[in-house]
């Protein structure tokens, strides 16, 4: 049986949240003083937009097939995302069949490897992905995660993330994930706030909430194994993304020399089955956290997820809204999903890409039943009020 083939592929820009969720308003939580590797700088160190981790925006990419069906996804790429799909990806991907994912895949990922293999090329190989398997989600009317083998659970279970656990554990969710403030180039005296402000989170919470700190690649070996040790005080659950993604030698030091008992997690800056291969062979962490808009799509995190399932390793995917839902709940070792606060102050639930996808669903007391990602595709619509602009065309 002949399938629709692809007759067109398009790429779109889009400013203020969406998939790039880092691009907020002034006065946002997640764009308060937060540790980075630039923080270093005093001059980059009060804002993470002061250096630019919103310079990038959203890319969207729509795949049309012959019978009218589009499918579309957002991840974080922008103008240099869309000019990569128009003038490099676009031959591989039109005129072949809705069906030749995993080919239009191997085909983006080496034709681009004498430039990608990580960063922006592979958000943007990601992005197309997405957009493939949610056009075949609709040319089949089902659900991707029926296209991944079913639900594996009835619901998905959320962590929150952002700047008041103490306001997450209200709203059902099983534990808040802080971003940590302080980096090493503030000494002993940042470290000891880091710990203090630990400590107020863990006395708002009580004991049987998860607390976890999330350190966006900003600390050093030392610095981070006396955080983790000073940390153990408040029962720190796992302590998250501590080094630059790189550095696999200092996450296998560091898994090895934190209190017994605490995670050590890490890879959402981490791209491809041979990234993740590095961090599960090396020993660098007790859980992955690859992002499916960043590591290569569904069908590298497939790849990703069958690997470390072998490792006996868990993988909890960084949140990115439907992108992961519908992942998650179709994996026995993905028993828990990240859920990224947008409110400016932290203090209610709004969907994760908002403003740009409409039908995107929220957890509920921190929850999602399964069967609201029953629609198909990955089940939600851009939003027609978010201007898109085509900044390149082939
Ligand atoms: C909250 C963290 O600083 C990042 O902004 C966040 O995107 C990421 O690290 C996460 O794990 O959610
Ligand atoms: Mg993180």
């Amino acid at each position: 049986m002949s399938e629709p083939t692809i007759k067109q592929v398009r790429a779109y820009t889009v400013r203020g949240g969406g998939a790039d969720y880092h691009d907020q308003a002034e006065g946002h939580w997640i764009d308060s003083q937060i540790a980075t590797p630039m923080s270093k700088y005093p001059e980059y160190r009060m804002t993470r937009r002061s250096f630019g981790l919103n310079v990038l925006g959203t890319l969207v990419v729509e795949v049309e097939a012959s019978d009218g069906t589009v499918g579309f996804a957002v991840t974080t790429g922008g103008e240099i995302g869309a000019w990569i799909v128009e003038k490099h990806l676009a031959r591989f991907i039109e005129g072949k069949q809705v069906t030749e994912i995993e080919k239009i895949w191997d085909q983006m990922f080496n034709a681009t490897l004498y430039y990608g293999r990580k960063g922006v090329v592979i958000n943007t190989i990601s992005c197309v992905d997405l957009a493939l398997w949610d056009l075949l989600g609709k040319v089949r009317q089902l659900p991707v995660h029926q296209l991944l083998g079913g639900p594996v659970r009835d619901e998905l279970v959320f962590y929150a993330t952002g700047a008041r656990p103490d306001l997450a554990k209200e709203m059902g969710f099983i534990g808040g994930k802080m971003p940590l403030v302080h980096g090493p180039a503030e000494g002993d005296e940042g470290l000891q706030k880091n710990l203090e402000h630990l400590a107020k989170m863990r006395s708002a919470v009580g004991d049987d909430f998860w607390l976890m700190y999330d350190c966006w690649m900003s600390l050093d070996v030392n610095y981070a194994t006396r955080l983790a040790q000073g940390a153990q005080a408040y029962d720190l659950k796992w302590i998250e993304e501590a080094l630059p993604p790189d550095d696999y030698w200092g996450y296998a030091q560091l898994k090895r020399d934190v209190p017994k008992g605490m995670l050590v997690n890490t890879g959402e800056h981490e791209a491809t089955r041979w990234g993740f291969r590095m961090l599960l062979e090396m020993e660098c962490c007790d859980v992955i956290q690859p992002d499916v808009g960043w590591c290569g799509g569904i069908t590298e995190l497939i790849k990703i997820s069958a690997l470390a399932d072998a490792h006996n390793k868990l993988v909890v995917p960084h949140g990115s809204s439907v992108y992961s839902y519908h992942f998650v709940i179709t994996r026995h070792n993905s028993p828990f999903a990240e859920f990224l606060m947008m409110a400016p102050k932290a203090d209610e639930v709004v969907p994760m890409f908002n403003p740009l996808l409409l039908d995107e669903p929220v957890p509920e007391n921190g929850r999602m039943a399964a069967s609201k990602l029953d629609k198909p595709g990955f089940g939600v619509r851009l939003n027609p009020d978010c201007e898109l602009s085509r900044p390149y065309q082939h």
